[in-house]
């Protein structure tokens, strides 16, 4: 069963389109992230969702409830969900104990409240605080104790906008994974809203890349990274050079290093031109005096060297892993030979 389906989601503000007949289906226990640039409508799609969204066309089911159709608007407290959102949201004035309660409904007796409150809890090992005010707790603990108020609730669905983005770099990725640990021992399905690809990376199953109102890839981080079905997918996921290539045949290309084999074959015909996409860690670098490409711009970040090389007219990308403690280090003006490396021949019109 699909946890959540999404078909020809529409959405405008005051005339301007910001979700675009947009399809997405979550299954079970799957947890998938919205990602993409500012403004192309993540938080508004997460909002729809949960039925905070007016001016809506499509439909949207939870667990094969429908939630939204025409003539149809299940309120939000009716959709079963849990929210978690960037700023915690846990109320001020009630202690670790009683923001965990509170969501929880008058048909449970004080003995079932207190012993789902303990669980949860334990859950995100925060029993020993129980009495403490959200004030006197970490961004961190904070953040946990959101996510056990909701996880008490039973959701069906949990939908994380930016859950993590107060925190600093170490806690951010130690909870991130404990969190999603959570998730999948619960066997709950989310939907998780961020710009941060690395994050999307470490918590999520498959990540929804969104451009305006749209998802243009849902795959695993591999596959995006890896295989991306446009430009702009590529360039989202990461640092990308491109190379003009002319086809040769079904697997063979004329480009600036010489004629490219690939192991697979493509449909592509004789004399089309096509742009090859190479990720820095595609191309090799050695020192070379007779080498006709050249070491414009070097940053060093500690595992690894980022180097910037002119070849063949154009500028290339390269990352140079430091994977030795007396690894070659490079400086601009060096003479270089670039080699490419196995890669996956992804190519575009
Ligand atoms: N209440 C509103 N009234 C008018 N326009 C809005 C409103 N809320 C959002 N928008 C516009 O809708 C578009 C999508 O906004 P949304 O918040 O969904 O984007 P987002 O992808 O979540 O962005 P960010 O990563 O910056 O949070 C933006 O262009 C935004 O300016």
């Amino acid at each position: 069963m699909s946890a959540l389906d999404i078909q020809e989601l529409s959405c405008s503000y005051q005339k301007t389109l910001v979700l675009d007949g947009l399809n997405l289906t979550l299954n079970d226990n799957e947890i998938v992230c919205l990602l993409g640039e500012s403004g192309c409508g993540k938080t508004t799609l997460l909002r729809a969702v949960a039925g905070l969204q007016s001016e809506l066309t499509g439909k949207i089911s939870i667990r094969q409830k429908v939630m939204n159709d025409i003539d149809i608007n299940v309120a939000p407290e009716k959709r079963k969900i849990g929210l978690i959102f960037q700023d915690y949201a846990l109320f001020p004035h009630l202690n670790v104990f009683d923001n965990v309660a509170f969501s929880l409904t008058s048909k449970l007796s004080q003995q079932q409240k207190q012993q789902r409150v303990e669980e949860m809890l334990a859950l995100v090992q925060l029993n020993e605080m129980s009495e403490r005010y959200p004030h006197q707790l970490s961004g961190g603990q904070q953040q946990r104790i959101a996510i056990a108020r909701a996880l008490a609730y039973q959701p069906e669905l949990m939908l994380l906008d930016e859950p993590f983005s107060n925190l600093d770099q170490h806690v951010r990725f130690q909870l991130i994974h404990e969190i999603r640990l959570l998730l999948k021992q619960k066997k709950m399905s989310a939907l998780f809203v961020t710009h941060s690809k690395e994050e999307g990376f470490a918590f999520a199953d498959r990540i929804a890349l969104m451009q305006a109102g749209k998802i243009v890839q849902i795959d695993d981080a591999q596959t995006l990274y890896r295989k991306p079905n446009s430009m702009y997918v590529a360039n989202f996921m990461g640092q990308a050079n491109y190379i003009d290539v002319t086809v040769l045949d079904e697997s063979t290309y004329q480009s600036c290093f010489g004629v490219l084999t690939s192991k697979h074959q493509s449909n592509h015909k004789k004399g089309q031109k096509q742009r090859l996409l190479l990720r820095p860690e595609h191309i090799d670098i050695k020192h070379d005096q007779r080498g006709d490409a050249v070491v414009e711009q070097v940053d060093f970040q500690g595992a690894s060297q980022q180097i910037k090389v002119r070849f063949a007219a154009q500028e290339f990308v390269i990352k140079y892993s430091n994977h030795c403690y007396d690894s070659v280090l490079f400086k601009i003006g060096d003479k270089v030979t670039l080699t490419l490396l196995e890669h996956g021949f992804v190519m575009f019109d």
